[in-house]
C-alpha cells in the first residue's frame, strides 16, 4: 500500500527574522541588513524577513527626500536582489523608503524569490499618525503615502500575506489574508518601546490565534542614530499563538525557527474560528439594523 503522497502535505522550512538599528543613511544600515541575512543563510534560513524601514529611520522631511529614491533607482533593493539570487533563498525586505512621488514616500515592502526578482511589493495602508502621553509624537502620513490594497503570494510552502507595523492594530486586514489563503502573516516593524512594552507581544499572539496562521515579526531595536528609541523583541510565533522564537531585547541580530505548515490545519482544525465568522449585524436601538454600512445582515 502506497504511503499518502508526499505533495499533499507542504515541506517544513527555516523562517529568520533579521532584528536591525537602522541608522540615517543608507549605505550603512544595507552594510547591517546584509550582514545579519548572511548569517541567517549561513544558520540554514530558507526564507528571511528584515525590519520596516530596513533602509533608513529618518523623522526629518528634508533629510529623508534628500535620500529617496524611486524604487527602480533604489541602492538597497537592487543589493538585496542580488543577495537573495546568491544565496538561493527568499529575502523578504519588511520595508524600505522609496520615493512614491514628488511628494510623498510610500513605506513599501518587498518580496525576493531565490532568483532575485520581486515577486510581491505591499506599500503600508495604515499610517502612524499618533501623540503619546510622553510627548512622542509620530505624523507618518505627511511623508508618507498610503497604500490601498492588501497583498499575498505565494511561497512553496504555503500563501504569504504582507503588512507592516501598525498594521498589525487592524484585525480585518489580518483576517482578510486568513480568508484568502494565507498560512503566513509578515510584520516588519520599528515599533515605539512604550507602546512595545504594552502591546507587541499580545497583539501579534491575537492576529496568529484569531487567523491560525503563523506570524513572522522582524524588528527594530534600540536607540536609532536619529535618537528614535524602538522596542526590538522580533518574534515567530505558530498558529496555535505559542511563541517559536524571540530576540531577547534591543540588539541586532536574528532568530530563527523551523516552520510546519501543517500546523496551520491543525490549529484550524482545533478551532475552526476562521470558518464560524461574520455571522453578525449591528443594530442601533435609535436608528434600527444595519446602520453601519460595512456590517452586513446575517443570513
Ligand atoms: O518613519 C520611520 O522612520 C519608520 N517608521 C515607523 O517607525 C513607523 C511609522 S512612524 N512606526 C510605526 O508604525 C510604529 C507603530 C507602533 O509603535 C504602534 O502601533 O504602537
Amino acid at each position: 500500500m502506497s504511503q499518502t503522497s508526499p505533495t499533499s502535505e507542504p515541506q517544513t522550512f527555516t523562517a529568520a527574522m533579521v532584528q536591525m538599528r537602522t541608522g540615517l543613511l543608507p549605505e550603512a544600515s544595507l552594510e547591517q541588513g546584509r550582514h545579519l541575512i548572511r548569517e541567517a543563510a549561513l544558520a540554514g534560513a530558507d526564507y528571511v524577513l528584515t525590519p520596516e524601514v530596513s533602509n533608513m529611520m529618518q523623522l526629518n522631511r528634508t533629510a529623508l527626500f534628500e535620500h529617496l529614491r524611486p524604487e527602480e533607482d533604489d541602492l538597497s533593493l537592487k543589493a538585496y536582489r542580488a543577495l537573495a539570487a546568491e544565496l538561493k533563498i527568499y529575502v523578504h525586505i519588511g520595508s524600505l523608503a522609496v520615493l512614491a512621488n514628488l511628494e510623498r514616500a510610500a513605506n513599501r515592502s518587498f518580496l525576493i524569490g531565490p532568483d532575485g526578482n520581486v515577486l510581491a511589493s505591499y506599500d503600508k495602508i495604515h499610517m502612524f499618525d499618533i501623540d503619546l502621553p510622553n510627548g512622542e509624537s509620530y505624523r507618518e502620513s505627511a511623508n508618507y503615502q498610503p497604500g490601498e490594497t492588501a497583498v499575498i503570494s505565494d511561497l512553496p510552502w504555503g500563501r504569504i500575506g504582507l503588512t507592516i507595523c501598525y498594521d498589525v492594530r487592524f484585525p480585518a486586514l489580518y483576517r482578510a489574508l486568513a480568508e484568502s489563503g494565507a498560512s503566513f502573516l509578515t510584520v516588519p516593524s520599528a515599533f515605539t518601546q512604550k507602546t512595545g512594552e504594552a502591546h507587541w507581544h499580545t497583539l501579534l499572539r491575537a492576529r496568529a490565534i484569531e487567523t491560525g496562521c503563523f506570524v513572522f515579526a522582524a524588528a527594530q531595536g534600540g536607540v536609532h542614530e536619529n535618537k528614535r528609541a524602538t522596542y526590538g523583541h522580533s518574534l515567530i510565533i505558530d498558529p496555535w499563538g505559542v511563541v517559536l522564537a524571540e530576540a531577547t531585547g534591543i540588539e541586532p541580530g536574528f532568530i530563527l525557527a523551523k516552520i510546519d505548515p501543517a500546523k496551520v490545519t491543525e490549529a484550524r482544525k482545533t478551532v475552526p474560528s476562521l470558518q464560524h465568522g461574520r455571522r453578525f449585524s449591528v443594530s442601533d436601538p435609535k436608528s434600527g439594523p444595519d446602520y453601519l454600512h460595512l456590517v452586513r445582515q446575517a443570513t
